[in-house]
């Protein structure tokens, strides 16, 4: 029986997450859960899986969840999320959150040699070298659940990372795929969250859009899979039904396919080496699709890919720049405080003004993020 801290657990990763525990209740027991604020979502999935630790974002979420449950173990902030991701009772620990929040947690939990299932990118984005390079003192191998890392996962398995000459992701293109840049000026965040094949957090989806989550998965999957900038290619393939490839130096690709479920890359993470029957999945039917798309991409029309590619090849502090500028200009445009198009302006204007550090450390890290959340605010003020 694995026993799993799940973080992020009332978000979409999260709620798949909790459907396969509860689909093999004799492999997997939620053990602890984290969210932020939203108990209307948490209160049910407290009542069913009745964990034994719970963590919220602050003290006046406690509070408040402590007038509709009757739980003896609810902790606030980082510090609980910390621990956690430490408790010597759990085996797993599933970072699903949204954003960058759950680098500390996520970092210890390697430090105490637990196993770590990551959705979350914008851990690696913003700290790449620290969390894999405590990975390998602690020889704690980081299952992908990002779909096509997972599927790079997949790809490589048995093979000799020697012989990898590229890394092939797909991108959908998100909502706006076939709009130009000059459609893009009026866009809406309901436009924007209108996925076409998947359905993931206000977050993502808003990044799908803007091409920003295929840069991050750039970032991402150079960390997970120690490959160099210049050998990871993303190509534009609209249907999600290859969720990525990779290029041996025999000219052989192999690639890793299947109906756009994220439940199918959370179970593998769960159950590596091994797999357990999912159902509700639906199946992949080749010849009921017909035909798949690919297309080059277009880096001018998705310049947020460009500026992915640009600050992972500068690194340091660089891609901590662009991940917290990304996140500030998300949620402004989610909020309805700037256009579609500044998001990317906003990006591009914080990672120019700032200078490198190389070698930063956790410190440096959290301070840079601190500083540029507060400059990329101060541009709409
Ligand atoms: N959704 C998907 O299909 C995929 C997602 N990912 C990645 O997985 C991660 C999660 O994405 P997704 O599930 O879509 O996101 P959602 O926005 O749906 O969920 C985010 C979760 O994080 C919680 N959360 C947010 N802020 C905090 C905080 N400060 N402290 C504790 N918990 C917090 C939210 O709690 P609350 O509900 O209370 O706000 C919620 O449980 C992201 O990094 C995303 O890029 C990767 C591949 C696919
Ligand atoms: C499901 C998943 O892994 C997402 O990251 C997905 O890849 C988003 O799709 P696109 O970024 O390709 O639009
Ligand atoms: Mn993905």
């Amino acid at each position: 029986m694995k026993k799993i801290t799940l973080l992020g657990a009332t978000g979409s990763i999260g709620l798949q997450t909790l459907d396969i525990i509860r689909q093999h209740p004799e492999q997997f027991e939620l053990y602890a859960l984290a969210f932020g604020k939203n108990i209307d979502k948490a209160i049910p999935i407290i009542k069913e899986f009745n964990p034994n630790k719970i963590v919220v974002l602050d003290n006046e979420t406690k509070r408040k969840l402590e007038n509709f449950v009757n739980h003896n173990y609810i902790l606030a902030g980082n510090e609980g999320m910390i621990e956690v991701c430490v408790d010597p009772t759990t085996d797993i620990v599933i970072n699903a959150v949204m954003g960058s929040v759950g680098l500390e947690a996520t970092l210890q939990a390697i430090k105490e040699k637990k196993q770590i299932a990551i959705a979350n990118k914008e851990t690696l984005v913003t700290a790449g070298h620290l969390v894999m390079g405590e990975a390998k003192r602690n020889n704690v191998t980081l299952l992908p659940v990002d779909s096509e890392h997972s599927a790079i996962f997949q790809c490589l398995n048995g093979e000799n990372r020697e012989e990898v000459s590229k890394i092939i992701l797909t991108a959908s293109g998100g909502s706006f795929r076939d709009k130009t840049r000059e459609e893009l000026a009026n866009v809406t965040v309901e436009d924007a969250l209108n996925h076409p094949n998947w359905s993931m957090g206000a977050k993502i989806t808003v990044d799908s859009a803007t091409m920003m989550n295929k840069g991050l998965e750039v970032i991402e999957a150079h960390w997970l899979f120690d490959i160099p900038y210049e050998q990871i290619e993303v190509i534009l393939h609209k249907e999600s039904v290859i969720h990525s490839m990779v290029e041996f130096r025999d000219n052989s690709v192999i690639a890793q396919l299947g109906s756009p479920d994220m439940r199918v890359p959370i179970q593998y993470a769960l159950t590596h080496p091994k797999r357990l029957e999912l159902s509700q999945s639906k199946k992949l039917d080749l010849v009921e699709i017909g035909q798949l798309h690919f297309s080059k991409m277009d880096m001018e029309r998705f310049s947020c890919l460009g500026m992915a590619y640009y600050a992972g090849k500068e690194g340091g502090t660089m891609p901590t720049v662009l991940n917290a500028a990304n996140e500030v200009a998300v949620d402004l445009f989610l909020k309805g405080r700037i256009s579609f198009l500044e998001i990317e302006s906003m990006i591009d204007k914080a990672i120019n003004s700032h200078i490198t550090i190389k070698s930063p450390d956790l410190e440096t890290i959290l301070e840079i993020d601190q500083q540029t959340r507060k400059q990329v605010t101060s541009y709409i003020n």
